[in-house]
């Protein structure tokens, strides 16, 4: 495997802001301050904070994963995928479980938003990474393995045009291998050795992720609840540069 400059090992990492207000994610983004690490804002915090936060941030030249898991009817879909992609963020996503109508009706939605050189990347959750085989079978529904249906979901959001997926890091290579490798993977479920699972069942150290071959790994709680966030982060760079 060719091993990663820091740059690009920080480029990988997605910390996800998951805070209740802007005044408490700008203390992360304070703390991580010149670490070229992308930033992901989910609905916690875009509920609290707003599209002008989003803006803020990108005006400020942060790259953005806007997770808002879109899951709704084509029309609607489509009418929130030109919103969020008029806000310039770099990606977004929308659930796979939706269908293919409704993956197409997101992609519609950003061509309305503007010139397709410069639109965002959009990608669909496949079985998110706190489901287990047993929920996802007995609770959920779904017979088979969870692999089986990540890679179903997969092949439908590649068919429909969206440029990759959300998936746990031991489904890259076979998403890789069903979708092709320019297909892009974004893994959360990522747990430094010794770290908290917390609600997380399907997950990997970041060496191992990166050993799948994953493109992004979006990790959250593992930095933003460490004593010191900009030492948990240094020290998962550190991993990806250092891994073999
Ligand atoms: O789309 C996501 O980002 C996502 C999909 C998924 O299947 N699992 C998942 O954990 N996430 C997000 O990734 C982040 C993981 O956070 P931690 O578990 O704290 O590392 C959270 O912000 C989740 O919302």
């Amino acid at each position: 495997m060719v091993a990663l400059t820091r740059a690009e090992a920080a480029a990988k990492v997605m910390v996800a802001l998951d805070y209740p207000n802007a005044a408490a994610a700008e203390q992360l983004l304070e703390q991580i301050n010149g670490i070229p690490c992308y930033i992901k804002v989910g609905m916690q915090l875009y509920y609290a904070a707003g599209p002008g936060f989003v803006e803020k941030l990108k005006s400020r030249g942060f790259h953005i994963f806007l997770d808002l898991k879109m899951h709704d009817i084509p029309n609607t879909v489509k009418g929130g995928a030109s919103s969020i992609a008029a806000l310039g963020v770099d990606m977004f996503n929308v659930h796979a479980a939706g269908g293919k109508a409704m993956m197409e009706a997101a992609m519609e939605g950003v061509s309305l938003a503007g010139s397709s050189d410069n639109r965002p990347t959009v990608i669909a959750v496949t079985q998110l990474t706190s489901t287990s085989q047993l929920v996802m079978n007995e609770e959920i529904g779904i017979p088979g393995t969870v692999e089986d249906t990540v890679i179903h979901y997969a092949r439908l959001a590649k068919q429909a045009g969206l440029d990759g997926v959300v998936a746990s890091p031991s489904e890259v290579v076979a998403i890789k291998a069903a979708c092709g490798s320019s297909f892009q993977t974004v893994t959360p479920g990522i747990r430094p050795a010794g770290a908290a699972l917390n609600d997380q069942t399907r997950i990997m150290t970041p060496g191992e992720a990166l050993r799948q071959g994953t493109d992004f790994m979006v990790i959250g709680r593992p930095i933003t609840s460490a004593p010191d966030p900009r030492q948990a982060l240094e020290s998962i760079i550190e991993e990806l540069v250092s891994h073999e």
